[in-house]
């Protein structure tokens, strides 16, 4: 194997806090290291490393490459029958060798994204207890909350986890209140932070805090592994997620905590209690908000409508719909010099009730308040069904997290098409089966004048001898980067300034350029490198704002760039060193790399 660049050591840094390159250190030999997917190679281990790891009589004796294996691994992946069977094909992989699978990715990102992540995953989620295997990640459980600090502090040291993703399993996607089956949430957000931000997989820990279930059919199944009782709600829950926040405040005072698919009385609340606390995200709320924003920065572009009189009609508000509402009336405000109250003028958002009415505010939700319209503007019209209100608003902009499937029909797009030039309409209900409208049916019925991008991934539409680019706005374009920027700036908190930021770069990088056919965000597969122009904008924000704890990020702009990449893990085999047993705690100081609880150094 040749050796990869970044194995020399980059000396413009001196110390770099994350080391994805050179040899990494190991305790485990023979078959424990084969069965170590962090450190496996299988038939990529090297003549030498066979000798010195004992693996002679272990491994057939051809040595691959990667490419070889990759090759391999992909006709075993297309010969799988069904999206879910090769969802599962990924998972096993994954639990062999963890640079195969990265790699084998890499090579596919666009043709396995909706596999190994929306909407397939879902599905996987779904039937957690039926296909599980061998489990992966952090389970915590409400009845055993003396256990919580334990169960959180055998991960590693305190230098040794940057990146926690959290699900209690609530609302998973549109797909309502999965239990325990939410770890897989929280897995697959990690894959997408290695994938797309090389955030370093070793060194993040998914997890799911299991309060129960209110799923009927969960609870009625056999097979269930979760906790089988209703949900717990009020003090004891809130002390649940408490004692895990501080569990990781302790054990890992410099990691970021991402939350993923809590429902929508506690989602916004955990932000709010913590985001002043802990240097934490919430998924659903921001990252959605902030790639929303960027989407429809990009479509302004083309349709050439100002801030100061958009109209921005939002339908389902609720974690999501009401995150985005946030973002629009923070970018109307900054963007016109307007009030907030005054920019939350121009957004109407609609929920189960029909649209939020100062007369309903007893039964809204507190981040549903903000955007109430007077009664009095609706005197003698009709308020409650979705067509009414578009004739009377007359949106650019219509925006679908109701998780209602066709709610979008031709009438309503119709109505608004007839209203403005370019109607801006992003159904974003997950999974796939519940979007509010189907992009070919969007331009079919505005004669492709819409500007479209939808939760999750779509092929390119043909219209009238044109193809057009389905740009997915999802979360995944925005958290990766949002991720790398905090975890590398060691950010105390992730303060609004640091997502404004976000937006800006994210929207910068957008592609679309009328009459080409190009998307409104990038492609999934330039993830990567608008991730390092997310994470550095987010880095500097940081600076900016007192909050990055990280003390030696170049100055300048090209060092902070190369700095950023440096730090990225890349899906490549590195050497590896054998430590005596006896001398394995030498592993766990200083060697930044992976958490010492994978590493193997009790295993072996
Ligand atoms: N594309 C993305 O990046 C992204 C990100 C987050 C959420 N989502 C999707 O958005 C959807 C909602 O997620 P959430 O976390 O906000 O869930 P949520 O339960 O918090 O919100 C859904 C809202 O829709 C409302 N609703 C339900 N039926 C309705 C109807 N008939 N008319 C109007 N409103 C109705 C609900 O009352 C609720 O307020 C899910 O499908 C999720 O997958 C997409
Ligand atoms: O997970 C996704 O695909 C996006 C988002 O977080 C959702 O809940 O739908
Ligand atoms: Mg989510």
């Amino acid at each position: 194997m040749t050796a990869h660049a970044k194995d020399k050591k980059n000396e413009k840094f001196g110390h770099l806090p994350l080391s994805t390159s050179g040899p990494q250190k190991t305790t485990l030999t023979g078959n424990a290291l084969l069965r170590s997917p962090y450190f496996n190679k299988g038939s990529a281990f090297t003549k030498e490393e066979r000798k010195t790891f004992k693996l002679h009589g272990l491994l057939p004796p051809n040595v691959q490459t990667l490419e070889e294996q990759v090759r391999r691994a992909y006709e075993q992946y297309t010969s799988r029958p069904s999206d879910i069977a090769k969802n599962t094909f990924m998972t096993s992989l994954k639990e062999q060798n963890e640079v195969l699978y990265y790699r084998l990715i890499l090579e596919h990102l666009k043709e396995m994204f909706s596999v190994i992540y929306t909407p397939t995953e879902g599905e996987a989620i779904a039937q957690y207890s039926q296909l599980f295997r061998r489990p992966e990640g952090c389970f915590l459980n409400i009845d055993d909350m003396d256990r919580i600090d334990d169960n959180i502090a055998q991960w590693g040291n305190p230098d040794d986890i940057d990146l926690i993703v959290v699900s209690d399993g609530e609302q998973i996607l549109g797909i309502g209140d999965q239990g325990v089956g939410a770890i897989l949430i929280s897995i697959a957000k990690l894959v997408i932070y290695t994938l797309c931000a090389g955030i370093h997989p070793s060194r993040t820990l998914p997890v799911v805090l299991d309060a129960g279930t209110n799923n009927e059919e969960l609870l009625k199944d056999d097979l269930y592994l979760g906790l089988r009782k209703p949900r717990a709600r009020g003090e004891r829950y809130d002390q649940f997620v408490e004692t895990f926040v501080n569990a990781c405040k302790k054990h890992y005072p410099k990691a970021y905590v991402h939350f993923e698919d809590f429902g929508i009385t506690n989602a916004r609340r955990l932000l709010e209690k913590y985001q002043s606390k802990i240097a934490c995200f919430n998924d659903d709320v921001q990252g959605t908000g902030a790639v929303t924003l960027a989407a429809i920065m990009a479509a302004f572009k083309v349709s050439e409508v100002k801030w100061d009189d958009a109209r921005f009609l939002l339908y389902g508000a609720g974690t999501a719909g009401t995150g985005i509402a946030d973002q629009i009336q923070d970018a109307i405000a900054q963007e016109t010099g307007k009030s907030k109250e005054d920019a939350a003028l121009q957004i109407w958002c609609v929920d189960k009730p029909g649209l939020l009415l100062e007369s309903k505010k007893d039964k809204l939700n507190p981040a549903q308040v903000p955007f109430v319209r007077k009664d009095d503007e609706w005197k003698d019209k009709s308020h409650e069904d979705l067509l009414s209100i578009v004739k009377e608003v007359k949106p650019h902009v219509l925006i679908g997290t109701s998780t209602v499937a066709g709610a979008f029909n031709k009438e309503v797009v119709q109505e608004m098409a007839k209203h403005v030039e370019r109607p801006v309409i992003f159904p974003l209900s997950n999974p796939t089966k519940l979007h509010e409208a189907k992009p070919p049916d969007l331009y079919e019925w505005t004669d492709g004048k819409v500007l479209v991008a939808t939760g999750s991934p779509f092929p390119p539409v043909e219209f009238k001898g044109e193809k057009y680019e389905i740009s997915e706005c999802n979360n995944s374009v925005t958290f990766p980067g949002i991720g790398l920027g905090a975890v590398l700036s060691r950010a105390r908190l992730l303060t609004p300034p640091l997502i404004v930021a976000a937006v800006k770069a994210l929207a910068y990088a957008a592609p679309v350029v009328e009459g080409t056919g190009s998307g409104l965000l990038p492609d999934v597969t330039d993830v990567r490198e608008i991730s390092v122009r997310i994470a550095k904008s987010v880095i500097n924000a940081a600076r900016q704002e007192g909050l990055a704890q990280e003390k030696d990020i170049p100055e300048d702009d090209a060092d902070l760039e190369e700095w950023i990449r440096e730090q990225m893990w890349d899906a490549r085999y590195r050497p590896l060193k054998l430590v005596k047993e006896e001398n394995a705690s030498a592993l766990a100081k200083g060697e930044a790399g992976i958490s010492s609880h994978r590493r193997g150094k009790m295993e072996s």
